[in-house]
């Protein structure tokens, strides 16, 4: 898969390049991030990228131009590494406050796209012709103030890079977890048996798996009952799950 990231702190992006499962990814070449600074697409001697703000008021705004000619420079550059260029296989991704608040629904979704291009805003936004001229959706991180786009940028590369087919290898984490259904993770241990005073739940020492898959199970409704109820409500369970949730019901009642 293709990203292309336009940034003006393109250095911030070694955080998903050189580290973990997204830095093997690279090396692996399942994975291609190209990161492209607007200020090499300026033409003026100070490299101007903002400007103040039509209107007045307190801080600058990135400039349409340099982002325009980044965004056809990183279009070219996807479609050189094969991309489909349209907005349902190669989307111009704005993240931003005003955009759709990103789940793991929207990331099963997009791991299916051939690339994708990412603009990250920063000083007091972007102007909006550019916006109107480039960007197919936009998408956010969640409701709070931030200082750039470029680690919503990061979130939403970590998210989807971890879902494309055999990028996690053997463990196959991706499918055990528990988000994948919806419900929080259950507790994990490991070494040391004693930690603090504490000891390891029997259950897990058992070597009983039916068991140790029920106990896990329980652990992960009563955290998403008690935690995040609005998970609970949207929670709908498999086969098993079903099974299990019965038992659990009956012993309750007990
Ligand atoms: C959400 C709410 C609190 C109501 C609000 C209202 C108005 C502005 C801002 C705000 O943070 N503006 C600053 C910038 N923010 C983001 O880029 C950004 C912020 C949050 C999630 C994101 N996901 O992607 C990019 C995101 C925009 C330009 C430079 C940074 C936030």
């Amino acid at each position: 898969m293709y990203f292309a990231v336009i940034s003006i702190f393109p250095e911030m992006f070694a955080t998903i390049r050189d580290f973990g499962i997204t830095g093997r990814a690279i090396t692996q070449e399942q994975v291609t991030i190209e990161c492209l600074n607007p200020r090499d697409y300026t033409t003026d001697n100070y490299r101007r990228i903002d400007e103040r703000p039509y209107g007045g008021g307190p801080g600058m705004v990135m400039m349409a131009e340099p982002l325009s000619k980044a965004i056809d420079d990183a279009r070219l550059r996807a479609s050189q590494h094969g991309c489909r260029m349209d907005a349902a296989h190669c989307p111009v991704i704005y993240m931003s406050p005003q955009g759709q608040t990103l789940s793991e629904n929207s990331v099963v979704s997009m791991a299916d796209y051939d690339g994708m291009i990412i603009l990250c805003g920063r000083y007091e936004g972007i102007d909006e012709r550019l916006l109107a001229q480039y960007v197919d959706m936009e998408v956010s991180l969640g409701d709070y103030v931030l200082t750039g786009g470029e680690l919503p940028a990061m979130v939403l590369m970590d998210s989807v890079i971890r879902r494309l087919p055999d990028i996690m290898g053997d463990d196959k984490s991706a499918e055990q977890d528990s988000f994948v259904d919806g419900l929080l993770d259950c507790p994990h241990y490991t070494k040391p048996h004693e930690f603090a005073g504490m000891a390891v739940p029997e259950v897990l020492l058992s070597g009983h798996h039916a068991n140790i898959a029920e106990w896990r199970f329980s652990q992960q409704v009563e955290r998403t009952q008690t935690r995040r109820p609005d998970l609970w409500q949207a929670f709908s369970p498999s086969v098993q799950q079903a099974k299990w949730l019965k038992a659990l019901a009956k012993a309750t009642k007990k």
